[in-house]
């Protein structure tokens, strides 16, 4: 198992402010598995995604991610965690806006010894004969495809998507799901994949259901549809 949850708990504030996120959560996700992660607005998907992805602290339970205990780590542990292992996608492509799209790539390359070939990526993404435009020459899709790239360009072992289609249009959502399901095809990236579009539950391997905090669900797809057949994106 690449992913191994155990009575994750997770909670923010204090007193009349206390809320209670994550109620113990239990699951697992095999390496090279693309697995989305459902649920009603605010039932805890974000928190969950930031608590494997080292961006939130856990208050109690066991996340080994790769054979790795991430629960109890240090700030420092936790950044060269993030660094060695994660790429994040969001809704909104935080790219800097002054950098190119190689530029704001290139951020990310100097991460890592071992980085993917630029220009193959870039090619991969249908982005070479953008890639000396700024993130406000454009599309949203043509950015979400930069973010991707920046993501990627580390060869992360698992990546983090926070509703990866969440701004996109229905056509651009199915290019970018492509996009997602031809690297995990090409590179075995694992993948987490939150969001709130029920079809892409269809194209991945593993779903993963959370109501107010807790699994409420969970299965493996026993056929997946592939992205360029997805309805109602
Ligand atoms: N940093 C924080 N401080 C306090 N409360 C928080 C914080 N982050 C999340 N919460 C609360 O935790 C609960 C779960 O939030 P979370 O963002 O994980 O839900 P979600 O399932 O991703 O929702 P959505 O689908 O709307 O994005 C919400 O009630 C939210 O207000």
């Amino acid at each position: 198992m690449y992913l191994e949850v155990k009575d994750l708990k997770k909670s923010y504030g204090a007193g009349e402010g206390f809320v209670q996120v994550l109620r113990g959560i239990t699951t697992g996700v095999e390496q090279g598995d693309m697995c989305v992660i459902q649920g009603t607005s605010g039932s805890g998907k974000s928190t969950f995604l930031n608590c494997i992805g080292g961006l939130d602290t856990i208050d109690s339970g066991s996340v080994v991610v790769d054979g790795k205990e991430i629960a109890g780590l240090s700030q420092t542990e936790l950044s060269e965690y993030r660094r060695d292992n994660l790429g994040y996608i969001f809704q909104f492509y935080n790219l800097v806006p002054n950098l190119t799209v190689r530029e704001n790539i290139q951020v990310c390359e100097y991460l890592t010894k071992t980085p993917l070939d630029m220009d193959e990526l870039l090619e991969t993404l249908g982005l070479t004969g953008h890639q000396n435009k700024f993130p406000s020459q454009l599309s949203g899709g043509q950015q979400q495809r930069c973010a991707i790239a920046r993501a990627l360009i580390k060869n992360p072992k698992l990546l983090l998507c926070d509703e990866p289609t969440g701004a996109l249009d229905s056509k651009t959502s199915r290019d970018i799901l492509v996009l997602l399901e031809t690297i995990n095809a090409k590179y075995g990236t694992t993948m987490l994949i939150v969001t709130h579009n029920n079809s892409i539950k269809d194209m991945v391997h593993k779903v993963i259901r959370i109501k107010d905090g807790q699994i409420s669900k969970e299965y493996y797809n026993e056929t997946r549809v592939p992205a360029a057949e997805l309805e109602d994106l």
